[in-house]
């Protein structure tokens, strides 16, 4: 995918937030899994939620994606949202333009619907059924059935977590691109640093139900992982997460022995997000 230069919505000048929330407290019956968590977030921005396994990242977004009851706090969204997860969550049995285009009351819906699928490279598929498609292919229906709403605020639960490295790389390409292109304000739920340093705008770590730390990524684009401001802020959000770089680096070669998947540029997953609570 060619990569055009990229402008970065979040730079405009600071407006209302487009997501507003204030004292959110929500509880599975053993504490607090978000306790008295506030946020907000700006219209285009784009926004990397990080945090250890079952700090309540996913809680958050279920949140905000109106998916769970009501929490106890104040919750301000904008009306046309639209959530990706790991899974894509294709209906089987409706070919992936019905996918696109499900519950969407426009006149046009076809039309909107074909639109998305090119924009994510998928028109070829556009009559083919979900479970003809491969693992990436499927993702990006699910990124079409997102963008043919037009979202203001758009939420990714780990949308790459079980993708192969290639595809991965490209889908994040691909978000970049659409989100500079549509500018929704994005929220990015990743257990990986350096996606976060690719994508975001600004970094959220997530600990003890509530926002422990807020970092802006300040990085110019395309970013390249090698920049010495990327290098500097992997260390700073490692640390925030609690992981220790000289112990990941030692950790190097069993994990080219397992073959597991890494969790971003030489980080397995497991390393950033354990130990679970
Ligand atoms: N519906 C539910 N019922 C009971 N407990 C829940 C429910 N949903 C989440 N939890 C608990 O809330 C905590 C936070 O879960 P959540 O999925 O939000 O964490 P996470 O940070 O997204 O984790 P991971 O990174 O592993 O996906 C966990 O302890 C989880 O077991």
């Amino acid at each position: 995918m060619s990569h055009t230069p990229l402008r970065s919505p979040a730079r405009r000048p600071q407006q209302d937030p487009i997501v507003r929330v204030r004292g959110l407290v929500r509880s599975f019956g053993h504490g607090n899994v978000l306790d008295n968590l506030s946020l907000d977030l700006q219209p285009g921005s784009f926004t990397a939620l990080l945090g250890r396994s079952g700090c309540g990242k996913s809680t958050l977004l279920r949140t905000l994606a109106k998916l769970d009851p009501a929490p106890d706090g104040t919750v301000e969204l904008p009306d046309r949202r639209a959530v990706v997860f790991q899974e894509p969550r294709l209906v089987p049995w409706k070919r992936v333009l019905r996918n696109v285009t499900l519950g969407l009351r426009h006149a046009d819906a076809d039309a909107r619907g074909l639109a998305a699928l090119d924009e994510v490279g998928l028109l070829h598929r556009a009559n083919a059924w979900p479970l003809t498609l491969s693992g990436g292919e499927a993702q990006r229906a699910a990124l079409a059935r997102a963008l043919v709403r037009d979202p203001r605020l758009l939420l990714l639960d780990e949308p790459f977590a079980a993708l192969d490295a290639l595809t991965r790389l490209r889908m994040q390409g691909l978000v970049e691109t659409l989100w500079s292109a549509h500018a929704p304000a994005v929220l990015l739920v990743t257990h990986d640093v350096d996606e976060a340093l690719l994508l975001a705008d600004r970094a959220l770590v997530m600990a003890s139900g509530t926002i422990a730390a807020d970092i802006p990524i300040p990085l110019d684009r395309p970013r390249r992982h090698g920049d010495p401001g990327f290098i500097a802020l992997r260390s700073r959000l490692l640390a925030e997460l609690g992981v220790d770089e000289e112990h990941l680096a030692g950790r190097e070669p069993q994990r080219a022995a397992t073959g597991a998947k890494p969790g971003g540029y030489g980080l397995p997953a497991s390393a950033v997000a354990a130990p679970s609570r």
